[in-house]
């Protein structure tokens, strides 16, 4: 398995080593002792969430926030998404800063996101499932997030269709400026 730290402080890309034979591949997608290792602390993942999207499909920016904010460990294991990360930690380095990769069942990439970062991503495949781990039970209540179009953050979303399918939850999400008042 091969870590590597993105630009954001703490959020990291693992790429597991695969091992390819005539029936077709096997990696293991997470091993508590090599992950913790290689990020240099410890997370106890408490929740596997899964969701299935169609083409164009944008969930997101999400975080919970307070004592239940949740670092995650995504996967895309069937189809493909472009994955958006936004440093929401005023004491970080990389505050306000964001991060995006391709995701898919090709790649075979994950990656950790830390407690404080918003998360999302819009589903550039037919269909993608998207996988992923927490390590806080999900709590409604502290959910919140960042409208994805924000003009401060100026994320290029490289949007499949037209127009994104997003929630109205979503939709009604705080800007960046807004989630800081
Ligand atoms: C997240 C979650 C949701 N739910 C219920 C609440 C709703 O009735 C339904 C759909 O929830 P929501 O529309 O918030 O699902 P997503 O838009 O995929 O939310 C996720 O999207 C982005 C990409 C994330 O990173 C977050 O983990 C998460 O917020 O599932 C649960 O019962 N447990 C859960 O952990």
């Amino acid at each position: 398995m091969r870590i590597t730290e993105t630009n954001l402080s703490g959020c990291f890309i693992m790429e597991p080593t695969l091992f390819k034979d005539e029936r077709g591949v096997f990696f293991e997608s997470y091993q508590q002792k090599k992950f913790e290792e290689a990020i240099g602390k410890k997370v106890n993942f408490v929740q596997d969430n899964i969701s299935v999207s169609s083409k164009g499909v944008l969930r997101g920016l999400h975080l919970q926030t307070g004592v239940h904010a949740q670092a995650k460990l995504v996967q895309v294991v069937h189809g493909e998404v472009l994955d958006v990360i936004v440093d929401l930690r005023p004491d970080s380095p990389t505050f306000g800063e964001h991060y995006k990769l391709k995701l898919s069942s090709k790649n075979r990439t994950l990656i950790f996101i830390p407690k404080g970062m918003a998360h999302g991503f819009v589903t550039l495949s037919q269909e993608a499932t998207f996988m992923y781990k927490c390590d806080a039970f999900y709590n409604s209540a502290s959910e919140s997030g960042v409208i994805y179009n924000d003009k401060d953050l100026k994320i290029d979303w490289q949007y499949p269709i037209k127009t994104p399918i997003v929630s109205e939850k979503d939709i009604l999400l705080p800007t960046f400026k807004e989630f800081f008042k």
